[in-house]
């Protein structure tokens, strides 16, 4: 397994500094290597420092018992992921999120890490949980749900109705234009923004720039999976928490 990092990524301005709502067009998307280095298939990740700085307090030493349940959720987790290289274009190794919502046990088994995630970092309950068109959709709302939080939805250009607010962005494959519409997030909300995947940080970081727009404050930004050699965090600037790291290549069917 090959590692590569991608240097671009390096001097990524940072998120607030970053004019993702112009029409200026953007840099051609990023091209790589697909493999990284990864922890071993039978044993969590390893805590990403960055991932510590992201709690408050921890669940180990609140609820040992919540923090083990937390990291076998994780391995299972990661073992349901399956990879497609050169998809949806060469050089990208796809990471499929799918399979966890083929089985309703592991279906559960993310629900309920993320309900452990929220409350590890200490973040506090969001009155809003906002969700990433298209995969954040896939388990945003159920996680509003059992947090007692509104859901929203941030959708690619054209799909809302009414008054919109408009943010371009590049991501690991391509550039893209995000909407929320204006009147989604109250003046003063806390908002968790949730999505499947963190890569070169571009959707989150447009997502979050619609966020702060409509006068909300984003408290975190909860992944399932991050390509942490893209750096993609750096991007943001509110706590960042993934259950996964690194990419692993094991080829789909
Ligand atoms: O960190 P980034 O480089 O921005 O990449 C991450 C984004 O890319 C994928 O979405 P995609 O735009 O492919 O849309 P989809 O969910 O509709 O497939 C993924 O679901 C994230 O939203
Ligand atoms: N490698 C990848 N796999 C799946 N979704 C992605 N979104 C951005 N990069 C991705």
């Amino acid at each position: 397994m090959s590692s590569t990092a991608a240097s671009q990524s390096a001097d990524t301005p940072a998120h607030s500094a970053n004019p993702v709502n112009t029409t200026t067009p953007l840099a051609q998307p990023l091209k790589r290597e697909s493999t990284s280095e990864h922890p071993p298939r039978d044993q969590p990740d390893p805590t990403l420092e960055s991932n510590r700085n992201a709690s408050k307090g921890g669940l180990s030493a609140a609820r040992p018992s919540a923090a083990a349940e937390l990291a076998s959720l994780e391995i299972k987790l990661k073992s349901s992921l399956r990879q497609f290289p050169d998809f949806p274009e060469p050089g990208i190794l796809f990471e499929d999120i799918l399979p966890i919502f083929a089985d309703p046990e592991a279906h559960e088994g993310l629900l309920r890490a993320l309900e452990l995630s929220v409350e590890k970092t200490g973040w506090g309950k969001p009155d809003v949980v906002v969700g990433l068109d298209a995969r954040g959709f896939l388990f945003g709302p159920s996680l509003a749900l059992r947090l007692g939080a509104s859901f929203v939805p941030v959708r690619k250009r054209g799909k809302l109705p009414g008054p919109c607010e408009t943010a371009e962005y590049q991501k690991e494959y391509g550039s893209d234009f995000f909407q929320m519409q204006a009147d989604a997030v109250k003046q003063g909300q806390k908002v968790l923004v949730v999505d499947d995947i963190i890569a070169t940080g571009g959707s989150a970081s447009a997502a979050g720039s619609l966020v702060t727009k409509l006068g909300g404050t984003v408290v975190g930004y909860l992944f399932i999976l991050e390509l942490d050699f893209l750096k993609g965090r750096d991007k943001l600037n509110a706590p960042v928490y993934t259950l996964l790291t690194g990419q692993e290549e094991k080829v789909g069917q």
